[in-house]
């Protein structure tokens, strides 16, 4: 969003990635930007460009035909979306789960964004599997920022409609964790459901998983606070995704499957060039328990990747007491 103030031109805002959630994004706020004053109608949205099985570019389709046919098949995105291989921004929000572990330690994905473009980054992330939204049903989502809560109020502003409802909380941190930690609860939460466990052992994972999610997130940045974890960006997420997400539905046929087929030959054949991220954060999360000694603290964290790197059988997910050992051969190992 490039910054203006009342006597500035208007506003213009890019989304920058233009998958399922970046499409809905962009539907979201192509909905606001119409009938705001302060925002330019026209949304950029920047796409990753492919070539689609009919031989024309995805960005040309979708300025063709007003629908991301790859992504988002079926919904419009507003006459307004122009999608574009350019990107120029100002202040910045991510909608990204996930994180980057580097040497000197693990980065949010809102800290790379920041300081790759020099700008302020806040955070949306909530209970938002996207296609529900693209419909139009209910949902909530949290806007999480530092210091600059006239650019949360914006924010809000932007992405909020009937049935979208934002609200915005002073703890980025925590509201990016959430969204981050999660996909390893809902990788957990596919194992419980793939070996039929039922809902009494779904529902233990992912309280277990909960815990481990506050507790990391204190230890890693101390000024989270616990309200985060009431929000949309929180319990509400988490249940969401343990029982409709992406990260869900491939955990659950990996374990249908034994471990017999990877965790990547499952996402090829099941989401349509969609990613997943809870296998990817739990290798991240694990580096950082690793090298922080904090390993033996987390058994769900751990056990979820030693199993999706196929050290332990999907079963290991009921025996936490147990993954200690298993985690101590995954130390050793080449990950
Ligand atoms: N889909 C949802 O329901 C949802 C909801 C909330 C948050 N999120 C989060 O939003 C983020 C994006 O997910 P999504 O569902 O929009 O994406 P997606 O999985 O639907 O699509 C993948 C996107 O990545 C792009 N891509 C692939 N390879 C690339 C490359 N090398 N360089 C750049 N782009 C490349 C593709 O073109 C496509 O746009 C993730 O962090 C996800 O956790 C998703
Ligand atoms: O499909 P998943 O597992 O990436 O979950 C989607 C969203 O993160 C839910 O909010």
């Amino acid at each position: 969003m490039s910054h203006s103030s009342f006597y500035e031109p208007r506003s213009k805002v890019t989304v920058v990635g233009s998958g399922n959630w970046g499409s809905v994004a962009a539907k979201l706020i192509a909905s606001n930007t119409v009938r705001l004053s302060s925002f330019d109608d026209e949304v950029r949205m920047w796409v990753f460009e492919e070539k689609l099985p009919s031989g024309e570019k995805l960005t040309d389709v979708i300025n063709r035909t007003n629908e991301n046919v790859k992504y988002l098949p079926g919904i419009k995105l507003g006459k307004n979306v122009v999608a574009d291989p350019d990107v120029e921004s100002a202040e910045g929000i991510s909608l990204v789960k996930g994180m980057e572990v580097k040497k000197e330690g693990p980065c949010m994905i809102s800290t790379l964004i920041s300081k790759t473009l020099g700008i302020n980054c806040s955070v949306l992330m909530g209970a938002n599997i996207a296609n529900e939204i693209a419909l139009e049903k209910f949902s909530e989502a949290t806007v999480g920022y530092s210091k600059n809560k006239e650019a949360a109020e914006k924010w809000v502003q932007l992405f909020g409609t009937p049935y979208f409802i934002v609200s915005a909380v002073q703890d980025v941190e925590g509201v990016e964790m959430c969204g981050t930690l999660k996909n390893i609860v809902a990788i957990a939460a596919g194992f419980v459901d793939g070996m039929e466990m039922g809902n009494n052992t779904k529902a233990a994972i992912m309280r277990i998983g909960l815990k481990e999610m506050i507790k990391f997130s204190k230890m890693l940045f101390p000024s989270v606070k616990d309200s985060t974890f009431f929000e949309s960006c929180g319990v509400a997420d988490l249940i969401t995704t343990c029982l409709g997400g992406r990260n869900r539905k491939v955990a659950d046929a990996y374990a249908k499957n034994q471990g017999k087929r990877s965790f990547d030959q499952l996402e090829a054949e099941l989401l349509n060039g969609q990613k997943l991220q809870g296998v990817l954060t739990a290798k991240e999360v694990y580096e950082v328990l690793s090298d922080r000694g904090w390993v033996e603290q987390f058994p769900l964290f751990s056990t979820v990747h030693a199993i999706s790197i196929g050290r332990l059988p999907p079963s290991a997910i009921v025996e936490l007491g147990d993954s200690r050992s298993a985690n101590k051969q995954v130390g050793n190992s080449t990950l």
